[in-house]
């Protein structure tokens, strides 16, 4: 077990009843929805609580002033990540970035990925012309099946594939592409399996046994490590050290300046599995994350087609028909950035965000909490907190709105939907930039309905590594002025 902090003169939270071996299993089986779980569980034991999860001692933090003190206060002394089986299997160890503990090469493999996204387009046109070549794309898919009950899940993998395909690889995907296909079926098989607390991960030593996740996740994890390997054994071979054409190529140069003239912090070495986890990081962080906002955002325009009108006035009064929308549209168009905005609140897509684990004996609060402990921010607590949001549980986009009208960022600092801090999501700017785009393309063309013989889909997430979207099928109507303009 965790070793008790020491010397803070401090109280540790309260806990969760447990029992040798166990831990508070018990508390918890039963409840596969686990962000609500911990979200009700405030009401017996406060909103700062401990549990153990079989020998882990773990503190769900479920409030703001709690979750500013780990993220951005003490962000350092909370900064390492847990070590799992499953998350050591996807990150060969913490090889990657998302799952990598606390440190140089961390910090280093960080910098790269933000600098290359950087030259690759957060506020250059690159970025942005693939994004709309994808939108294009969507929306030929959307025309071809028109009026029919359609499920946009896999349309819309494939747009967010193909956009951090561009950017990791220079390559992209047709539809029916049987590597696609592949890689629809190896990333399900992941969200299934990684970091929801299964039982492997509670009690390594199960691994001896037949585990039928732990072995769809090996297998699934076999199929990425293929394409993986291809894309960066080709890459390495076309590879001259002249053009970067992508962010593999910008960090097989890196690693090449590193080895020729500038080599990283003595016993720092970004190996193959490295730069190939770092590659797959961003591919597993943002693919899943961004298509399931896009799939909540779309579920809530069925739920609320008068939200869906609103954007759709607003997009022909400030940008007509006759043009594609752009990046530079954003400020025009603030409703659709308000129910964008609203969309990651009531349905944050990492509920949980990814545990963090503290690194030293620090304190929360009025509490002492020992080095080692897993530190889980219940994002989706903070996110419907009565005590930060009126109606927390209406889905209202103009709490995102001033009185001008204008898009407001953050009306609430408890709002987190990239985490915040030293471990805040790198990503953040690529996805808003990716929801805008792949939502205003839509909705300037289409209207998004629920086949008439079906009921409304449920609002209700599937908690996993993801808060994921029930399958649901929509029918996408070509909106009459859209016809009439073209
Ligand atoms: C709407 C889409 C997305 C959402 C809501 C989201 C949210 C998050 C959250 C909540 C975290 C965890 C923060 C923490 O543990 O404190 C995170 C981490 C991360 N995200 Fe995202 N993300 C999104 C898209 C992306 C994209 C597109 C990328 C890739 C370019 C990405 C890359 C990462 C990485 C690498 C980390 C780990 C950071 C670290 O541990 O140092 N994310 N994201």
């Amino acid at each position: 077990r965790a070793t008790l902090g020491m010397g803070t003169g401090l109280g540790r939270p309260r806990s969760l009843p447990a029992l040798p071996l166990v831990g508070s299993l018990l508390q918890l089986a039963g409840h596969p929805q686990l962000h609500l779980r911990l979200w009700r569980l405030q009401s017996r034991y406060g909103s700062l609580y401990a549990l153990w999860m079989g020998s882990h001692y773990v503190v769900v933090v479920n409030s703001y002033r709690h979750a500013r003190e780990v993220l951005l206060k003490k962000g350092k002394a909370f900064a390492g990540r847990p070590r799992t089986v499953t998350t050591d299997l996807l990150s060969r160890g913490g090889k990657d970035i998302a799952f990598a503990s606390y440190g140089p090469l961390w910090k280093f493999q960080r910098k790269l990925v933000h600098t290359a996204l950087s030259m690759f387009g957060e506020g250059s046109l690159t970025l942005e012309r693939i994004i709309c070549r994808e939108a294009a794309s969507l929306c030929e898919t959307l025309s071809t099946a028109q009026d029919m009950a359609l499920d946009m899940a896999p349309e819309l993998t494939r747009a967010v594939t193909n956009v951090v395909c561009s950017l990791c690889f220079n390559s992209s995907y047709r539809r029916g592409d049987p590597e696609f296909e592949a890689m629809l079926e190896y990333s399900q098989g992941i969200v299934d399996t990684v970091a929801k607390e299964s039982l492997v991960d509670i009690f390594p030593w199960l691994q001896i046994f037949p585990n039928k996740d732990l072995a769809l996740l090996k297998r699934c994890l076999k199929v990425r490590d293929q394409l993986l390997q291809q894309k960066f054994t080709e890459h390495k071979e076309a590879f001259c050290g002249d053009a970067v054409r992508d962010l593999m190529d910008a960090l097989l140069q890196v690693r090449l300046s590193a080895e020729n003239n500038s080599p990283l912090a003595p016993g720092l070495e970004l190996t193959d599995d490295h730069l190939l986890m770092t590659v797959g990081d961003i591919f597993g962080a943002g693919v899943e994350t961004t298509t399931t906002v896009l799939k909540w955002a779309v579920l809530y325009l069925l739920h609320h087609p008068e939200v869906q009108r609103k954007i759709q006035e607003e997009m022909d009064e400030k940008i007509g028909l006759a043009r594609h929308p752009h990046l530079s549209d954003r400020p025009l168009l603030p409703y659709l950035e308000a129910t964008i905005s609203e969309v990651l609140r009531i349905r944050p897509v990492s509920p949980l965000l990814i545990p963090h684990v503290s690194l030293a004996d620090t304190s929360i609060g009025e509490y002492s909490i020992p080095k080692g402990a897993r530190v889980v921010i219940n994002l989706w607590s903070v996110h419907h907190d009565e005590k930060e949001w009126d109606k927390p549980e209406e889905f209202n986009p103009g709490r995102f709105l001033d009185k001008q009208g204008q898009h407001i960022h953050s009306p609430s600092p408890s709002y987190l939907p990239f985490g915040a801090g030293i471990r805040v999501c790198l990503g953040e700017v690529l996805a808003k930039m990716e929801l805008f785009l792949f939502l205003a393309w839509v909705l300037q063309r289409f209207t998004l309905e629920c086949p008439q013989d079906q009921p409304l889909p449920s609002l209700e997430g599937k908690f996993g590594v993801v808060l994921q979207v029930q399958k649901f099928r929509v029918k996408a109507r070509l909106r009459d002025a859209w016809r009439a303009a073209s």
